[in-house]
């Protein structure tokens, strides 16, 4: 399944709502660290009674009980997507993963590799990782797949490799995503939807190039046909 997943990065449940009121479809959302600290997971409920399915972007980054325990609070909010970051290790995703061993209908969890906002050169100078970007991509989802956990955050730049190493069914949800017209922003590793879609993303996930349009349903269209290949 592929689809496109829209970043709501809106300050506020009224914004977030009155973007989704250009939408008459049912759409896959992002709600990330702004919405939901703002908001709290009453307007996760909302959003997901009107019908969207929705990918909780809170990327869990802590010891393996507490994130547990955070995985285990947002199950009531029945998301269809999670993550965490999968630098905080093994025991962290292991123990994420085993919130949803149980589930007779599991959510998708996800670990973020390499942030999209950074680049070769930031990993090696702050981040004083002395391998390639894409080597500690690939290390980083070989560890989330052995950690039970169902695919990875990463730039479509990645994709094949992580597909060729890992195999066709661990999922690969991309942001990074820029159409030409576009300017890459605080992105570092950037791609057309066009190119995901080559590269072999099974999501894309879109924040600005849409939110921030003049014509939202418009932009959204546009970008969706790209990476779907649809005439
Ligand atoms: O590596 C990552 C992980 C998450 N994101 C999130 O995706 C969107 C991208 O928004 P744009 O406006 O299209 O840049 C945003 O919500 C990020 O928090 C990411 O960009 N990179």
């Amino acid at each position: 399944m592929n689809d496109v997943i829209i970043a709501l990065d809106h300050a506020s449940r009224e914004e977030a709502l009155a973007f989704l009121q250009n939408f008459s479809e049912p759409l896959y959302v992002k709600i990330g660290m702004e919405l939901f600290y703002a908001e709290g997971p009453d307007l996760v409920r909302e959003i997901k009674a009107m019908g969207h399915k929705i990918f909780l972007d809170l990327k869990f980054h802590d010891i393996p009980n507490t994130v547990a325990g955070a995985v285990k609070s947002c199950l009531s909010l029945d998301v269809d997507m999670l993550n965490v970051h999968a630098t905080g290790g093994r025991r962290m995703m292991e123990a994420a993963a085993k919130m949803l061993q149980d589930l007779p209908q599991k959510p998708i969890l996800l670990a973020v590799t390499i942030l999209t906002s950074i680049s070769e050169e930031t990993l090696r100078e702050e981040l004083m990782v002395e391998e390639p970007l894409e080597e500690a991509v690939l290390r980083l989802a070989t560890l989330t797949q052995s950690s039970g956990l169902a695919g990875v955050v990463c730039s479509p730049l990645e994709v094949p490799k992580v597909k060729s190493r890992l195999g066709k069914a661990f999922l690969t949800v991309t942001p990074g995503i820029r159409p030409l017209s576009e300017d890459a922003g605080d992105q570092a590793r950037v791609v057309t939807p066009a190119m995901a879609r080559e590269l072999g993303s099974d999501y894309i996930v879109v924040g600005r190039p849409i939110t921030q349009a003049k014509d939202p349903v418009a932009a959204y269209q546009s970008i969706k046909k790209d990476f779907l290949g649809e005439v």
